[in-house]
């Protein structure tokens, strides 16, 4: 990516070719070996919801590298088979029991705060991807094991910078793309060294946090607490006393660094991706506004102050959900699935008549399928009525997978629910406090502008915010 061009240019020039003369399917070198990508619904549904036939390939080729020192190698996403049945077992009812909405909206209030502090004028504007993601972290430090980062309050404070600072150094492209100098070298280059430190320095703080909750949650009435108010390492902790399974510390800890890593820059994208759609399109903006309002105030009454939405009002906000699905349509955060699926044995691909051999490995190329023109009319429009009911996602619904932000299947996003409630209290609260506009200079005025490298992110992605109380 050397010229900043938008999203679409970049589409057209680079896969779309691939993609529709490949009708849906193409095979791609990804330094694993060749990996067939699909963007065409029916074989995406074979792949995505035979699990069994086409279990995550084993192949860790990151083995060594400091991001797989972050995550180990126990946890929810890298195993397959019955160890990975242990933690969804625990994993699963922790998610599905916490619903922490109020944890969501005071935060949000919180962020309003921050930023009317710092712009006492009735118009403003801010760097929005950088608050998402200080804002989504502090959410999965406390909804994840109640741990407060503070980073919206002071981004230089202290674990904020060392979680940052891990998360930077785990993801550089180099040590990505050459594992060997991670595996055998890091400690020949002193950057590399610190790297590590670095991550021993979380580690251990995350180890500790663990031993804490063990110990206090045996000597408490758990039943005493409200479910909404517990986080996610204690809800998996009580699964396990209740004897609903059981987990090692290592392995705890393995999972709440997965939890980090897949739920916090995944939400601020999805969040900065519906903002600027919104930003984009007052008319869409003002009809999303007008049904919060009239589900937070069905007598008519509208308050000048936040008011945090109910689990119930967020799931009576259709027309907002329509607006999320469509923001993750076109900029959701997954390109693709995180780690291919290896054939374990010869099939026909769904679709295509063509016989594939064992060993084969496959990713269902969400960004494509997204983007299919021949499944997405106008593709690069955003049109949230694409998702109401009989609308064309609907239709496309019953030919296979062509809307599939979250994956699919067994193997489906854990954190799903939880990142939706969070992305409809916090659009739904910024929708009742501000007008929402781009800056007249903005680089996205004609379509969105990636960051170069590995992440799926809107490059410098300032919004401006007018009060409306
Ligand atoms: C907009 C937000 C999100 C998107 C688009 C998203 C997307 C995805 C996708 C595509 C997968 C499948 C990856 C694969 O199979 O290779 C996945 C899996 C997963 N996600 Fe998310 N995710 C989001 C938010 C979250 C959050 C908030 C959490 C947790 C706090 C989370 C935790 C996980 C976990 C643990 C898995 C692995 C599940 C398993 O293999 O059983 N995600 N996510």
């Amino acid at each position: 990516m050397v010229k900043k061009e938008t999203l679409p240019e970049l589409y057209e020039s680079l896969f779309k070719p691939l993609t529709v003369q490949g009708h849906g399917v193409y095979v791609r070198e990804e330094g694993s070996g060749w990996v067939v990508h699909i963007s065409q619904p029916q074989a995406a549904k074979q792949i995505l919801l035979k699990a069994d036939m086409f279990p995550k390939s084993q192949r860790n080729l990151l083995k060594g590298t400091l991001f797989n020192y972050f995550l180990g190698t126990e946890n929810i996403v890298t195993t397959t088979g019955h160890e990975w049945k242990k933690h969804r077992l625990i994993v699963n009812p922790a998610f599905h029991r916490s619903s922490p909405v109020k944890l969501f909206g005071e935060l949000a209030k919180q962020m309003f705060t921050l930023w009317e502090t710092k712009n006492p004028e009735s118009t403003f504007t801010v760097d929005f991807g950088n608050w998402m993601e200080r804002f989504t972290l502090d959410v999965i430090g406390q909804a994840g094991f109640g741990f407060e980062f503070d980073a919206m309050a002071n981004e230089n404070n202290y674990w904020t910078q060392v979680y940052n600072k891990l998360i930077n150094d785990s993801r550089r492209p180099l040590y990505l793309m050459f594992p060997i100098l991670d595996r055998h070298l890091s400690w020949l280059i002193p950057s590399r060294r610190a790297a590590f430190q670095n991550a021993d320095k979380f580690l251990g703080m995350l180890k500790q946090i663990i031993e804490h909750k063990r110990k206090t949650l045996k000597s408490i009435d758990m039943d005493a607490m409200d479910e909404c108010d517990k986080d996610l390492l204690t809800l998996m902790i009580e699964s396990q006393l209740r004897g609903e399974g059981q987990l090692t510390d290592t392995e705890l800890l393995n999972n709440l660094a997965i939890f980090f890593l897949a739920g916090h820059d995944t939400t601020a994208i999805a969040l900065s991706s519906a903002v600027y759609w919104l930003a984009r399109h007052p008319h869409i903006q003002e009809k999303a506004r007008q049904e919060v309002n009239a589900v937070l105030f069905p007598d008519g009454s509208l308050p000048d102050e936040d008011v945090v939405p109910t689990l119930e009002n967020t799931k009576q906000f259709i027309y907002l959900n329509q607006v999320i699905k469509e923001a993750l349509r076109l900029g959701g955060p997954a390109t693709q699935l995180g780690t291919p699926r290896e054939a374990q044995k010869e099939f026909e691909l769904a679709g295509t008549g063509v016989m594939m051999p064992k060993g084969t490995m496959f990713t269902v190329n969400i960004f494509e399928l997204h983007h299919n023109p021949e499944l997405w009319e106008d593709p690069y429009t955003f049109n949230p009525d694409r998702f109401e009911a009989g609308g064309a996602a609907e239709q496309n619904a019953g030919n296979g997978l062509a809307w599939t932000p979250f994956s699919n299947g067994t193997r489906q996003c854990v954190g799903m629910n939880m990142s939706l409630v969070e992305q409809r209290v916090t659009l739904a609260m910024l929708l009742r406090h501000y007008d929402i506009s781009l800056p007249k200079d903005s680089i996205h005025r004609h379509g969105p502008v990636m960051k170069g490298g590995f992440q799926f992110k809107q490059a410098n992605l300032q919004i401006e915010f007018k009060k409306r109380f």
